[in-house]
């Protein structure tokens, strides 16, 4: 590792949304130089470099991980010719449901010689501003400081929490990888439930905005649980207790929140192979 720089140098395989959302952290972090491979052109600040493919990447190039950030069904184009080429560089997967297993299996498949490290971490997309929180699994045979490496790199876009099973990546998957969808789509509804009450359009989407960020932001900073930040806004047969009986029903939310999580759990695991 370039020890002047406060974070490693990576060989970031996919730049879309996730890819991108860390690197962007990375780059303002200050990242030793690096190359990010996606056969979309990305203009990147010297001295990193941009590769359509391996073949692009220049030969003296040793990154100190490689991180892997292609949708699960794209990884296998990339794992085996990955394995040849840097058969001893530690993997960070970023992907859903790819186990160890199946990736190191992939990684080694065109490269007996091939000992794959791999490490899975499921960040967001709030990454991309530095408010992200990413999962991280290691599998027993990781070093600690490629484990250092990893928590470097993802503290540096967020936090981070380390799971001891790596099934447990599934349920971060759907919990906080998926989580800021499930948040969006709050504002989507709060924003429409707003129109339908008369407000014009730019004045409910503000609203319904600046209130899921105020309310983030409150619970970020105060030491209260959520359920206490909750009964604070809830007057006894106010307006907010007439809403929560409604959210709160056992077949609505509490039921809802619950079964849409199970299903991303779920579909986290039928991409494991
Ligand atoms: N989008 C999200 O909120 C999150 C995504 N993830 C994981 O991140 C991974 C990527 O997801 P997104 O960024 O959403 O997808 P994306 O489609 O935005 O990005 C994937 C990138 O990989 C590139 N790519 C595909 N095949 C390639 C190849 N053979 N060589 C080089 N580049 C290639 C594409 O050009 C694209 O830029 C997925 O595995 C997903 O499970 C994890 C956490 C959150
Ligand atoms: O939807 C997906 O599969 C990815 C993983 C978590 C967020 N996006």
């Amino acid at each position: 590792m370039n020890t002047t720089s406060l974070l490693p140098s990576v060989l970031l395989v996919g730049c879309g949304k996730m890819g991108g959302a860390m690197l962007e952290g990375w780059i303002r972090h200050g990242l030793a130089p690096s190359v990010v491979m996606d056969r979309h052109d990305h203009t990147l600040p010297a001295p990193h470099q941009h590769a359509r493919t391996l073949a692009d990447i220049p030969a003296d190039f040793t990154p100190d991980i490689i991180i892997l950030a292609v949708k699960p069904q794209k990884a296998d184009e990339v794992l085996g010719e990955l394995g040849q080429r840097f058969p001893t560089t530690p993997l960070l997967s970023v992907m859903a449901g790819r186990t160890v297993e199946n990736l190191a299996q992939r990684f080694s498949e065109a490269n007996s010689a091939a000992k794959p490290t791999i490490i899975r971490a499921m960040p967001n997309t709030p990454c991309a501003i530095g408010a992200g929180i990413s999962g991280l699994y290691a599998a027993p045979t990781v070093t600690d400081q490629q484990k250092q490496y990893c928590d470097q790199l993802l503290q540096a876009v967020g936090e981070t929490v380390w799971v001891e099973q790596e099934d447990l990546i599934d349920s971060v998957t759907a919990v906080s990888g998926s989580g800021p969808a499930y948040v969006f789509l709050l504002a989507e509804l709060m924003e429409k439930a707003g129109v339908e009450q008369g407000l014009p359009a730019e004045t409910a989407r503000k609203l319904a905005r600046r209130t899921i960020f105020g309310a983030g932001a409150l619970m970020d900073q105060s030491p209260l649980d959520a359920a206490e930040l909750r009964t604070r806004v809830t007057s006894p047969g106010g307006t907010t207790a007439a809403a929560l009986a409604v959210l709160m029903a056992p077949d609505a939310w509490p039921a809802t929140v619950s079964e849409a999580i199970q299903a991303a759990a779920r579909r986290a695991k039928e991409l494991s192979s």
